[in-house]
């Protein structure tokens, strides 16, 4: 269903970009990995290379404009790209009193200007060719927030407006967008939060007995859908939530 498409997944290295590439490579992309952890890509780009897929490895920092920019004229002279999933993410979240500066640097960093950069990188080439679908990851935290979540949720209300920004002016040049907000995803990222109590606090309320929350293919697959629908169609927004999560 995708074949001859050319995606780049930034945050591939595991969690929901990893599961999204396994899933777009057995429906025919052609992809571009990205993230700072190079060997794992590597790892990732081998299994899927030997199922027939076409991958390529392009490790960076989402936070560098420069290596981004870089990025950004090196795919646009190999073609272009048709799909980003413009997924890399950090969550290092904690009391606002806490005063965790560098980690408010780091989110806005990555969660915003990195999710700018690779928009950046991909979209004058969608739109010169009017052709395109960019597809952001916000956070069921772009909709609420909670305690200790300040920042981050701030990041990710900024991704879901810049989505929607973006959509809105992308009409004209053929190019869609989706914000895909997904709830609790059985990940890594509980692991960027630094401040202990926080993090065992999270890591006890996604992970308390009896409750099932989402799998990364579950995201994966949200994305496929958003993905595939006839060119008419602009999947703007997708919020998924595990069912026991109220809030
Ligand atoms: N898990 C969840 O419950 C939810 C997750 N999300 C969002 O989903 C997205 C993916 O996260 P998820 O899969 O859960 O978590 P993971 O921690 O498993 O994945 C995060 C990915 O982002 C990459 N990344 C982090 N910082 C950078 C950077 N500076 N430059 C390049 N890549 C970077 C990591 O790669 P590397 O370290 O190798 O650079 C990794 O591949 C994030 O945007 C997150 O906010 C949204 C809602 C819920
Ligand atoms: O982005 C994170 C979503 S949750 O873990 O706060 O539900």
């Amino acid at each position: 269903m995708l074949e001859g498409k050319k995606v780049w997944i930034t945050g591939a290295s595991s969690g929901i970009g990893e599961a999204t590439a396994r899933c777009l490579a057995k429906a025919g992309a052609e992809l571009v990995l990205s993230a700072r952890r190079a060997e794992r890509l590597a790892v990732l780009a081998a299994e899927l290379s030997a199922t027939g897929a076409k991958v390529r490895v392009e490790p960076v920092d989402v936070s560098s404009r420069a290596a981004m920019q870089a990025l950004g004229e090196k795919l646009e002279e190999a073609g272009g790209i048709d799909i980003l999933i413009n997924n890399a993410g950090t969550m290092p979240i904690s009391p606002i009193l806490a005063g965790r500066v560098d980690e408010w640097e780091q989110m806005i960093d990555v969660n915003i200007k990195g999710v700018l950069y690779a928009i950046h990188a991909v979209y004058p080439g969608m739109a010169k060719r009017k052709d395109g679908h960019i597809v952001n990851i916000s956070s069921i935290a772009a909709r609420q927030t909670y305690q200790s979540a300040g920042v981050y949720a701030g990041t990710k209300h900024a991704v879901r407006a810049i989505s929607d920004t973006l959509r809105k002016e992308a009409i004209r040049y053929g190019v869609r967008v989706t914000d895909i907000q997904p709830g609790a995803v059985d990940t890594e990222l509980p692991d960027s939060i630094n401040h202990d109590k926080i993090r065992e606090a999270v890591k006890a309320n996604m992970y308390a007995e009896g409750s099932e929350i989402l799998k990364p293919s579950d995201i994966a697959n949200a994305i496929f859908y958003a993905i595939t629908q006839p060119a008419y169609i602009d999947v703007s927004e997708l919020h998924i939530r595990p069912v026991i999560q109220e809030n």
